[in-house]
């Protein structure tokens, strides 16, 4: 602005306002900056398509138009802004991790903990049950990785914790993530913190995988940790084939989605059996010493619904909620999401319906929506215009049915764009190779479904795009939460029919932030205020 006062005056003109010049309309292109933002007037439409720079803005609907709004402008792929990046000013040693681990963590590159880690590794060392509640990409995984590797394995501390030490007991840890993705993520994320020479210490029993291998691998490594899928996990239990009964650690990622219907029977095996030791059951195990003296159980996601709290309740002992920057006993919280000040009466009722927690909360403050509206027919055609238009690198679009993804990715690979299907009737060997070559930028355009939505940590990805509505919120934040990862920055973008517009809207609502409606046109794209 003060590079434009010095050569122009700015006439407000019905409300709007115009940057002039003696040369004709300015543009913060010709004064050299490399983002063009216009306000726009009447016939806008077809003089933007005639190339026609200086447009006129009607009452109702003014529009911006954004201009090399790319983010391709930025050497590295979509890097972290350290502004705005979750981190919290303390070191991890701070944190009461040991210093083999902290070194180890240095080797990796993470030097600072995030505020959902300084909140919880804290905590969750001082054997609390938990329930981990932070935004999408803001490092919920080593929240409760950290303490775990602190207390199990090579990298733990040396003194004595109260618990049995010299002899080998069970599995130690069993974290429980809903997808073979995101459990095989997790397995990554453990074997790189706990080096080449370790890495037998930790086992995938995700579906899909071949199960007898993975029994023998249980039987010769003796594995601390185990990182699996509902069903496997139950499975192979229920087999007799995995001893954990000793476990201290049960871990339940995306628990909200864990508490669904199709994981209901498996779930029910592993909390009745991982942590549990045989004489620990029955009537005498519901008082909270005895599920303490079994294991701690550590619940996460970034969307809390009420289901999570109560659910938390009755299989935790004494439950904290941990957010960044703050820890709440789960008694005060209500199904409003508000928590209560101890000492003061309850306005809600707790046996109220479910209610999900502030899912603003929920999602990354650095990210960009926007909705735009079209036939259904030309959505895949409007997803190439808006990638280009954002000057996408990596974008992760989503479908709610798995017939249209191909059909999707033929459109866009005929008009030259890389393209792949993601979904979960692929084999598990076809998907790993479909997101290594996403990862390493062989493929643009992921096209998948609610599968990807959830944990899955693809940093590159500086593009969410709905081609079909989320359900509702929760899944908004989920699917949004792909980009914009770790203060990244990122772009979301709605695609939807004229008569779902009220969808976009409600979401809008709940999720208390702007989605703007805008317009893709010349490779821009164009802000359309209402
Ligand atoms: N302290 C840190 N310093 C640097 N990078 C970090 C740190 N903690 C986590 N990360 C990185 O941030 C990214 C996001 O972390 P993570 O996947 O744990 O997020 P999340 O909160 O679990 O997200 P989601 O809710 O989507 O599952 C990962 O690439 C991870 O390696």
């Amino acid at each position: 602005f003060r590079k434009v006062t010095r050569f122009t005056r700015i006439a407000p003109s019905q409300g709007n306002v115009r940057f002039l010049s003696s040369s004709g309309s300015l543009t913060l292109a010709s004064l050299g900056l490399k983002s063009e933002v216009k306000t726009v007037s009447a016939n806008e439409k077809n003089k933007l398509q005639q190339g026609i720079s200086t447009i006129e803005v009607p009452k109702s609907r003014e529009k911006k138009r954004v201009s090399g709004n790319k983010q391709g402008l930025v050497k590295e792929k979509n890097p972290v802004d350290i502004m705005t990046a979750p981190f919290a000013a303390k070191s991890f040693s701070e944190l009461g991790i040991p210093p083999l681990l902290v070194e180890r963590l240095e080797k990796e590159g993470f030097t600072i903990p995030t505020d959902v880690q300084a909140a919880a590794v804290p905590t969750v060392l001082k054997n609390h049950d938990v329930v981990i509640q932070s935004y999408t990409g803001s490092g919920k995984t080593l929240a409760y990785l950290l303490p775990i590797l602190s207390r199990v394995g090579p990298l733990k501390e040396e003194l004595s914790d109260g618990y049995e030490t010299g002899k080998k007991i069970d599995i130690e840890a069993v974290i429980v993530a809903p997808s073979r993705e995101l459990g095989m993520q997790i397995v990554r994320e453990v074997e790189k913190l706990l080096g080449p020479a370790n890495k037998k210490l930790v086992q995938q029993l995700v579906g899909g995988a071949n199960r007898s291998r993975q029994e023998d691998a249980l039987k010769k490594n003796k594995p601390a940790i185990v990182v699996g899928t509902p069903g496997r996990i139950a499975e192979i239990s229920a087999a007799g084939k995995l001893p954990t009964h000793g476990c201290r650690f049960l871990v339940l990622d995306e628990i909200d989605q864990l508490l669904a219907f199709t994981f209901r029977e498996d779930m029910k095996r592993i909390l009745d059996h991982v942590g549990r030791r045989p004489g620990a059951r029955g009537g005498e195990s519901n008082s909270p010493l005895v599920k303490r003296a079994a294991r701690q159980t550590i619940m996460v996601s970034a969307t809390v619904p009420f289901s999570v709290i109560r659910a938390a309740r009755s299989w935790g002992c004494d439950p904290l909620l941990i957010q960044a920057n703050k820890v709440v006993p789960l008694e005060s919280v209500t199904p409003a999401g508000s928590v209560n000040i101890p000492g003061t009466p309850s306005t809600t009722d707790s046996s109220s319906n479910v209610q999900p927690m502030a899912d603003v909360q929920s999602l990354p403050p650095n990210l960009q929506h926007y909705y735009t509206i079209t036939r259904i027919q030309h959505k895949v055609d409007m997803l190439r215009r808006c990638v280009h238009a954002v000057d996408a690198k990596c974008v992760i679009a989503f479908m709610n049915h798995t017939k249209q993804l191909k059909d999707a990715v033929f459109k866009l690979e005929a008009r030259g764009m890389n393209a792949a299907e993601l979904h979960g009737d692929l084999s598990k060997l076809v998907r790993s190779t479909i997101l290594k070559k996403f990862r390493n930028g062989e493929i643009r355009v992921l096209l998948t479904n609610e599968l990807s939505a959830r944990g899955l940590d693809l940093p590159e990805c500086d593009l969410v795009v709905n081609l079909g509505l989320p359900t509702d919120s929760v899944h908004y934040a989920h699917r949004a939460g792909r980009t914009g990862r770790l203060g990244r920055k990122g772009t979301v973008v709605t695609i939807c029919e004229e008569s779902e517009v009220f969808v976009v809207k409600k979401l809008q609502k709940q999720l208390s932030l702007t989605i703007q409606a805008c317009e893709f046109s010349e490779g821009n794209l164009v802000i359309i205020e209402d």
